[in-house]
């Protein structure tokens, strides 16, 4: 299986870059559906936005997280104005081509961004050995929550969608042996105050794809300089396995997403709450 496999299917735009006006326009107009309307959904049903918060916005400058900075910015302008934003970007060593990359889209798009560094890659590449992506994520997190803190944030926005969230769990399923998905918020264990959320949580990931190529923006793809190296991802594998079975059951990945609301407490041997662990014998 893992020799079919393209580790990092780059995005390739093939239209010229729309006008701003235009891209905007289209996140409420053409893209309504199944991107305005899911983003304002999750926010009311996971209650992701309360008055006065403080939101870190965070921006790798890839597809996901550059729509999720233009959604902030539109829900500011069109929606209930009663939170703040601050947009994020972690330099984790990109190479300076990427890094010129990413501070045009930026300025193109007028997302006013603190870019700053942070030597991930390097760290990672060093002492991670073959599986990088772990120690990296880890890293990379803890800077992020570091910068939202410093901002003065009480919240930090990341560009999780839907497919990551399905992904997470069959992940968890085949490969840790626990049922475990990624949840649209949570609270930070080690920076109190501040909560992490995920307001793309319901948005497939293809139709971020169409608007990014429609719009001519040429993302960050692939901008690791690690892992495109290595083979320790296997993300890839879940989404190719993912799509083998989408073949014959099309509502396949609506299940694996409703697996994780519909868990039948009666129905497991074993369930772990607030570091404990609990077992069906205990209260048979
Ligand atoms: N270097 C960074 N600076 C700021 N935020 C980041 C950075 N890297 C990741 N993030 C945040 O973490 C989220 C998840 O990171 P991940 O690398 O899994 O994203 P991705 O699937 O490649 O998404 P994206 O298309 O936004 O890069 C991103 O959407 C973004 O919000």
């Amino acid at each position: 299986m893992t020799s079919e496999i393209n580790y990092c299917e780059p995005i390739i735009v093939e239209n010229d870059r729309k006008a701003l006006k235009e891209i905007e326009r289209s996140i409420i107009k053409t893209y309504r559906k199944p991107i305005w309307s899911k983003f304002i959904k999750a926010i009311k049903e996971y209650d992701l936005i309360k008055d006065n918060d403080k939101i870190a916005v965070a921006i790798s400058g890839g597809k996901d997280s550059l729509l999720m900075a233009k959604l902030f910015q539109e829900l500011k302008k069109y929606g209930k104005n009663n939170f703040e934003v601050e947009f994020i970007v972690m330099d984790p060593g990109y190479h300076k081509d990427i890094r010129k990359l990413l501070e045009e889209n930026l300025d193109y798009l007028q997302i006013p961004a603190h870019i700053f560094d942070a030597n991930i890659f390097e760290v990672a590449d060093r002492i991670a050995g073959e599986y990088p992506c772990y120690m990296c994520a880890r890293m990379r997190r803890g800077a992020l929550y570091g910068k939202a803190k410093e901002l003065g944030c009480n919240k930090l926005a990341l560009g999780h969608h839907f497919n990551d969230v399905i992904e997470t769990t069959m992940l968890n399923l085949l490969y840790a042996g626990s049922f475990k998905t990624m949840m649209p918020k949570l609270k930070s264990q080690n920076y109190e105050g501040l909560e992490l959320i995920r307001p793309l949580y319901l948005i497939e990931e293809k139709y971020i794809e169409r608007f990014i190529k429609s719009s001519g923006i040429w993302p960050l793809n692939c901008a690791c300089m690690v892992a495109a190296k290595k083979i320790g991802n296997k993300r890839y594998e879940i989404k190719a396995l993912i799509d083998k079975l989408k073949e014959s059951n099309e509502n396949v990945e609506m299940s694996i997403f409703r697996a994780a609301q519909n868990v039948n407490l009666d129905q497991v041997l074993g369930y772990e709450k607030k570091g404990i662990k609990n077992s069906f014998l205990d209260e048979y």
